[in-house]
Order: C-alpha cells, then sequence, then structure tokens
C-alpha cells in the first residue's frame, strides 16, 4: 500500500520519466506533444505553463496514462511513472501512486454527496475504514467544507465542487499529485490555502507534484521548476530563466521585464525590494504619492486618472450612469440555502462591474436570478426599458440579456466549431464571420472542422463566449469567464468587454481572477454570505484589500496603479520615459 507515511523513494531519484514521448490525435494535422524528455524527481513542485492549447493538459494526462488509454489518439516514446511504463500499466494501475484532479472537477465525481466522494478513492485502495474516517474529517476541515459533508455534489457551488475535487485525491495520500488548474474555481485566499497545503506536502512528506495553471500568480513563487509546453516541446528549467522569455509571464514578471529588474523576481516580495526606484520615479510624478485618505492631491489625480482612462469609467464620469440591470430585494433559497439575502443592487450600463466574493457567497445565484432563468424566491428585476428578464419569451430574453455559464460546455451541441460559429451569427442577424473573428481574438487557429468536444479547456470557454457576444444582448453576464485562458486571451477579452460597454451595453462579471478585473472592471461589487458588502470604482475596493489586490498594486503601494498597462502610462504621461 503507498501513502505519504511510506516514502519508497529518496530526494533525487526520478518519479516521472518521459522518453521521446510524442503524441497525435486522431485527426490533427500535427501533433500535439513533439519528442518529450523530461525526468521529474521526488519532492519537486513543477508548474507546467502554456499558452491555450498548447498542450498541458495532454501533457499532464501522459503522466498517468490517461493518454492515449482514455482519450484515443497516437503515443509514442515511453513514460515511467515510478518505474511502472504507461504502455501496460492503465491509469486504475497507477492510481495507488498517482493522484489526479482534471480540470473539470464535474467530471471526475463518481459519488453523489461530499462525504462519499472524498472516501471513494480510499475504498478502491481498500483502506482500513478507520483511516478513512481520519482523512475524510482531516481534508474536510483542511478545505473548509466541514460543512458540507452530506451536501449533494451536483447542488455545490463551482469553488466548492473544485474543494472537493481536490480532497478526493489527497485522502488517498499518492506519491505524486497531478493537477490541472486546480484554483480556477477557487477565491484568492482559497488559492492561497491549498497551495499552502500542497507545498507542505512537497516539502515536509516529499511528495511529488505537477501542476498546470494559467494564474501563474497564484502558484509560480511555490515552483521548483517551471516547464513551458510550445509547439508542441517543452523547455523546463528555474521559474527566472523560463520568465525571461516565456510565451505566458504573470504581471510581477512583465513588470519586471520592463523595469529591466535582473535578477528577474517571480514573488511579490523580491519584486517589493526591486521596485523602490520605480516607486520613487512614481512618486516623484507630482506631490508626494498619497493613500488613500489624502486623494485630491496631484498624484493621486493623475494615477486615478490612468485608471480611468485606460477602462471605461472616464466615458460616464459627466453623467450619472443609467442602470442597466437592477435588483430589488432579490432572494435566492435553494431549499433550506439562503444563497442571494435580499440584494439591492443597481449594475451599470456603459460600465464593466465585476462580482467578487468568497466561493459560495452567492454570485453564480445572483447572477442566474438576473437572468431570469435561474430560481428567484423573492424581489424585483428590471432591464433599462422596464421589463423583467424572467417573464420574456426566449428570443426576447436573449436580446436583453444573455449569460454564459461556469459550465461553459453546456452551450455547446453542434459537431464543429465552424457550425457553431455560423449558427451564432445566423441566429443573431451577424456578417458571416463575426463570431469566427472573436474566436480568433480569444483563441487563435483552431480549424473550423474541429469537433468541439475535442477542445481544449480554454478553447471551449473561448467559443461559447466568442457565441454569447456575437449576440450582443443589452446586459451581458459573465461567470467566471478566464477559467483556462491564457494572459494574451486575458487582455483581449478586456478589450472586447470594455468596447461592448463603450458602446452602451451593461457587463457584469462574476470572477476570482483579481488581474482580469484589474484590467478589465470599471466597478466591484463584493458579496459575502449573499449579501453585497461593498460597491464602488475597481482601484478603491481592490487596490488596499489582502484579497483583491492584484500584483503590481502590492508592488508599488502606495502608488494606486494596478496593471502594468498603467504604469506605462503613468510614466509616459508625465514624460518619465527611463
Ligand atoms: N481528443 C482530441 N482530439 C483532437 N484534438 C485534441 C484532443 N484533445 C486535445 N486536442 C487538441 O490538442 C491541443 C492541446 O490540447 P490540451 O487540452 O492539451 O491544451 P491545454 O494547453 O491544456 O489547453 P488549456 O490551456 O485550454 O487547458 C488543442 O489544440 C486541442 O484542440
Ligand atoms: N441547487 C442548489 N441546491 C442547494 N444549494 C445550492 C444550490 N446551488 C447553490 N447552492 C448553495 O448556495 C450557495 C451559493 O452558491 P453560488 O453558486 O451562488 O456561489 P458562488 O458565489 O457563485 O460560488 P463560487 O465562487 O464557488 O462559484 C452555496 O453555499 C451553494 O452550496
Amino acid at each position: 500500500m503507498s501513502g505519504w507515511s511510506d516514502a519508497a523513494y529518496g530526494m533525487g531519484e526520478a518519479v516521472l520519466e518521459l522518453d521521446r514521448v510524442s503524441v497525435r490525435y486522431p485527426e490533427a494535422s500535427a501533433p500535439t506533444l513533439r519528442e518529450v524528455d523530461l525526468s521529474i524527481e521526488e519532492g519537486e513542485l513543477v508548474l507546467v505553463v502554456g499558452r491555450t492549447g498548447s498542450g498541458k493538459s495532454t501533457l499532464l494526462g501522459t503522466l498517468n496514462g490517461h493518454v492515449p488509454h482514455f482519450t484515443g489518439g497516437l503515443l509514442t516514446g515511453r513514460v515511467r511513472v515510478l518505474g511502472r511504463d504507461t504502455a501496460t500499466h492503465r491509469p486504475r494501475d497507477l492510481a495507488d501512486i498517482v493522484g489526479v484532479v482534471g480540470q473539470d472537477p464535474v467530471a471526475g465525481f463518481v459519488t453523489d454527496t461530499v462525504e462519499e466522494e472524498l472516501a471513494y478513492g480510499m475504498e478502491q485502495l481498500a483502506l482500513p475504514p478507520t483511516t478513512m474516517r481520519k482523512r475524510v474529517e482531516e481534508t474536510l476541515d483542511l478545505l473548509g467544507i466541514a460543512d458540507l459533508r452530506a451536501a449533494p455534489l451536483r447542488d455545490l457551488s463551482g469553488g466548492q465542487q473544485q474543494r472537493v475535487a481536490i480532497g478526493s485525491v489527497l485522502t488517498t495520500q499518492p506519491r505524486i499529485l497531478v493537477l490541472d488548474e486546480p484554483t480556477s474555481a477557487l477565491d484568492p485566499t482559497g488559492a492561497e490555502e491549498v497551495l499552502a497545503t500542497l507545498t507542505r506536502l512537497v516539502h515536509d512528506l516529499g511528495v511529488t507534484i505537477v501542476i498546470a495553471e494559467h494564474r501563474l500568480e497564484r502558484v509560480i513563487q511555490y515552483a521548483d521548476r517551471v516547464v513551458e509546453v510550445v509547439d508542441g516541446r517543452v523547455r523546463s528549467g528555474s521559474p527566472a530563466e523560463i520568465m525571461r522569455d516565456a510565451t505566458v509571464a504573470p504581471p510581477v514578471v512583465e513588470l519586471g521585464r520592463y523595469a529591466a529588474w535582473s535578477p528577474l523576481p517571480v514573488s511579490i516580495r523580491d519584486a517589493r525590494r526591486a521596485a523602490a526606484p520605480l516607486r520613487a520615479r512614481l512618486g516623484g510624478l507630482g506631490a508626494p504619492l498619497l493613500t488613500s485618505a489624502s486623494r485630491g492631491s496631484s498624484t493621486v489625480d493623475t494615477l486615478q486618472g490612468v485608471h480611468s482612462s485606460l477602462t471605461s469609467a472616464s466615458r460616464s464620469s459627466l453623467t450619472v450612469p443609467t442602470p442597466g440591470i437592477r435588483a430589488t430585494g432579490l432572494r435566492v433559497d435553494h431549499g433550506r440555502v439562503r444563497a442571494v439575502r435580499g440584494v439591492d443592487l443597481a449594475v451599470p450600463a456603459g460600465r464593466v462591474t465585476a462580482l467578487m466574493g468568497r466561493n459560495g457567497a452567492g454570485k453564480s445565484s445572483l447572477l442566474w436570478a438576473l437572468h431570469g432563468t435561474g430560481t428567484r424566491s423573492a424581489g424585483r428585476v428590471a432591464v433599462t426599458d422596464g421589463s423583467d428578464p424572467a417573464t420574456l419569451k426566449p428570443v426576447a430574453r436573449r436580446a436583453r440579456v444573455g449569460l454564459v455559464p461556469q459550465t461553459a460546455s453546456d452551450l455547446i451541441y453542434l459537431d464543429s466549431v465552424g457550425a457553431e460559429c455560423d449558427q451564432a451569427d445566423a441566429e443573431s442577424a451577424k456578417p458571416t464571420g463575426t463570431c469566427r473573428a472573436l474566436l480568433d481574438d480569444l483563441a487563435p487557429g483552431i480549424p473550423a472542422d474541429r469537433h468541439p468536444r475535442d477542445l481544449s479547456e480554454g478553447q471551449k470557454l473561448a467559443l461559447v463566449l466568442a457565441i454569447q457576444l456575437t449576440a450582443g444582448p443589452d446586459v451581458v453576464l459573465l461567470d467566471e469567464p478566464t477559467r483556462g485562458l491564457d494572459y494574451p486571451a486575458k487582455t483581449r477579452l478586456a478589450g472586447i468587454v470594455r468596447g461592448l460597454a463603450g458602446h452602451g451595453h451593461t457587463v457584469l462579471i462574476s470572477t476570482h481572477d483579481v488581474e482580469f478585473v484589474a484590467d478589465a472592471a470599471d466597478e466591484v461589487v463584493v458579496m459575502a454570505e449573499g449579501e453585497v458588502v461593498a460597491h464602488g470604482p475597481t482601484p478603491d475596493v481592490v487596490a488596499a484589500s489582502a484579497a483583491f489586490a492584484p500584483q503590481v498594486a502590492k508592488v508599488l503601494a502606495p502608488a494606486p496603479l494596478l496593471t502594468v498597462a498603467q504604469v506605462r502610462q503613468a510614466l509616459a504621461e508625465a514624460g518619465d520615459v527611463g
């Protein structure tokens, strides 16, 4: 029996070995992985990075034989896991040593309730009931889901489901953990807690962890090594080495590259040390840099002005914004769970508003209730013309309110990407090619004849976003729209939603992605336990927040700048070209 108490291998020993591994999916014109050589040692935490659709999940899938045993396609070369060859050992033959958390937690669930799911893997390994009981209790506490132990899995919020998926693998105590975007649905604090737990497993117990993640700002400081997948090939090195010219980089690295800091910092702590001269330059733009308590100084005005001009707040600064959608006394009860508790909220037209808050705070329930198709137990909802989306016929509702749900792929049902896009153009009477152009903006180069089922997670999301944005309803509601999207795609999505707002649309985005909020949102609404607890301009809500501050704000505080683009603009406007 395997487990964290019996480390069979010593540090420095290769536990995962890929030897000239290539993977080609059926009907794909080129291999997804090409001749990959990679060796991962006991007790390493390896972060796999790359553009959307670059092959990260495919690489992770080879590590327990999921690729090609379950995905189809041809794998050549050799993969060995603690000496076992995946050609002859199927995933179930490796379940005692490799635990896998996939990108879609729901797809991996095999039981009905939280407790059953946490116990399932251990039952398969025939662990004694007393051990199982103890580990279930520990894991419920570790992941903050003890209150949900008896809850049906289908009733959980997205982040609660992701916590259970991670927990169900931790209980089996595998020597190797493979996690595909494990924090994409977690709130920032929850993500930090999960990563701290994983790091402890690596440091204290020599567990080997391989994580693919797009939100590098959450993970990179914990990584021993970064593996980048580009065009099917991998290169690996220390985080700072790979980040020097990687195709994807977190804001702190982007800032370090811009300011030419050497060595390149990958953590906030290192960046703050390197940033003293930059803070001084920003401080020298006007009067001394001020905290929010003394706003009104020229510097703060200049810097706040930079935020406004980069987002769309300035567009409506002269007029009181018209609400694009308004909720009054809105309440949502799911059985005995009161998810939304009498919310009054006016979401302004012509702006991008972010909806943030802990896992289970009630954000998705609010979005569905605003959309008019979700549960509403009490209260009223009205769009600009006074109509209530819940009482409209589907066609009329689609013109006024559109929702991209967390489980975006539920909205795709045709058999090719091209057919989905053509239908989106036709249904919304847009010129042919509108949807395709939006898709190419978000995830370039997907063949039109590819079956949506075979898209990577980020590509699926990009397709659903493109379809919904083609329809261009008055009110656009997006539920966690950056899962699986790389930084360039997120920048383009920010541009698209700002463009919609610029044309008078109302955009409300529920998200845990603090960097996306800093880039895209004019305003932020924060929910806690079913209530709105804060609503204001983005810098006011996020800049000094422990949970929601983006990396640039942390590095450059007290300057109220949130993104690298804002830093560039502040310096350029001041004629400081460095
Ligand atoms: N079963 C399949 N058949 C054909 N093509 C596939 C299949 N699975 C994946 N692909 C393609 O292989 C490429 C790599 O997909 P993969 O899921 O490994 O990417 P990824 O880097 O994990 O993406 P994301 O960042 O969106 O999670 C994509 O272009 C995808 O469309
Ligand atoms: N169908 C349902 N039945 C019972 N409880 C539900 C149901 N849907 C949601 N809940 C509960 O309602 C609360 C709010 O869930 P909701 O999905 O709105 O949260 P959220 O803020 O969107 O969370 P996340 O950030 O994790 O996506 C949670 O405690 C959740 O468990």
